[in-house]
């Protein structure tokens, strides 16, 4: 029987350990907080602002949501970072992206304070996480680590297979499965448009990770049995009833579900994760900011 992996319940658990961290930071006058900033009309960012907003009060992070105009100017954007780096009841930072194109992506992800770069994509974070030393982790391949060994999936030795290589996912998870280390040990093959005989490579893999932002990019034709199969993809398509959207992977799931071994769904697979990790690293950003010692789940 195919195993559907269930993010929400995995999640949730995380977030009850933190939970009990926050409370530790709390006994020593300690809140953590987590600022998000969006600079976009966009309706989908705004829901998982929202979404981020909400999990932090849940737990008893003090949420701070910074919304700018997009027309704003990079210089102004920049300027409102500098501000919260030097705020000390601020020990993590988020500019949603996208940003809008008059904006750099890259420059505004260097004016965070590493220390308080809780998506993990300064550049001082993404060296440490290289050389094996990582500080803080990106939140998506890093909940995908613990969506893994929360499911008894072995890492070590198998063949992973990766489709997609951006910055914030297919790149992150191939260096964090390469580790040497109980949630890495994999032999890591990262996939990408440019990729020949793709379907090839998916089948002789023992976990699949798709990461490409394209709607049901792979079917069950394309996996073999056994598979563990991991869905990245949060992609709007146009639904035919009136909610206007229906959300949908990188993955068919109704041919995926027959051949895999184990498959997350969309919604309640991945996302849920990227949000508790993110949750995860503001918990750590407070208590190494504030020197205070926790036992991180
Ligand atoms: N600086 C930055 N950091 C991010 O981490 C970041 C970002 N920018 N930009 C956009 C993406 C997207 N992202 C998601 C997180 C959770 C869900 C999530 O929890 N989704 C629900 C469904 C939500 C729905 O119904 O739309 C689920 O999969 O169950 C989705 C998407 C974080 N991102």
């Amino acid at each position: 029987m195919t195993e559907i992996i269930d993010g929400n319940e995995i999640a949730d658990r995380i977030k009850t350990e933190l939970e009990v961290c926050v409370e530790t930071l709390s006994d020593h006058g300690v809140t953590p907080g987590l600022a998000t900033v969006l600079m976009s009309d966009d309706s989908a960012s705004e829901t998982y602002v929202n979404m981020k907003q909400r999990a932090c009060e849940e737990i008893g992070i003090e949420g701070r949501h910074h919304e700018l105009d997009p027309e704003t100017s990079s210089d102004t954007l920049e300027g409102r970072i500098e501000a919260l780096n030097e705020n000390p009841n601020v020990h993590g930072i988020l500019v949603q992206m996208p940003v809008p194109d008059h904006v750099d992506e890259q420059t505004i992800l260097e004016r965070i304070d590493p220390m308080k770069d809780v998506d993990g994509f300064h550049p001082e974070n993404v060296g440490k996480l290289v050389t094996g030393d990582p500080q803080l982790k990106p939140c998506t391949p890093h909940g995908i680590q613990r969506l893994l060994a929360a499911t008894g999936v072995e890492t070590a030795g198998k063949d992973a297979v990766i489709v997609g290589r951006s910055n914030i996912v297919g790149k992150p998870m191939m260096n964090l499965l390469v580790q040497k280390n109980n949630l890495g040990n994999a032999t890591v093959t990262t996939c990408h448009s440019r990729t020949n005989n793709l379907t090839e490579k998916m089948r002789n893999a023992d976990i699949v990770i798709a990461a490409a932002g394209v709607p049901e990019l792979i079917d069950g034709s394309m996996l073999s049995e056994d598979t563990v199969v991991i869905d990245v993809g949060v992609n709007r398509v146009d639904a035919d009833d009136d909610k206007g959207y229906e959300l949908v992977g990188d993955v068919e799931f109704e041919s995926a579900v027959e051949q895999a071994s184990a498959i997350t769904p969309v919604p309640g697979g991945v996302g849920p994760m990227t949000i508790a990790m993110l949750l995860y690293n503001t918990v750590k950003a407070a208590s190494l900011q504030e020197n205070v010692d926790i036992d991180l789940p």
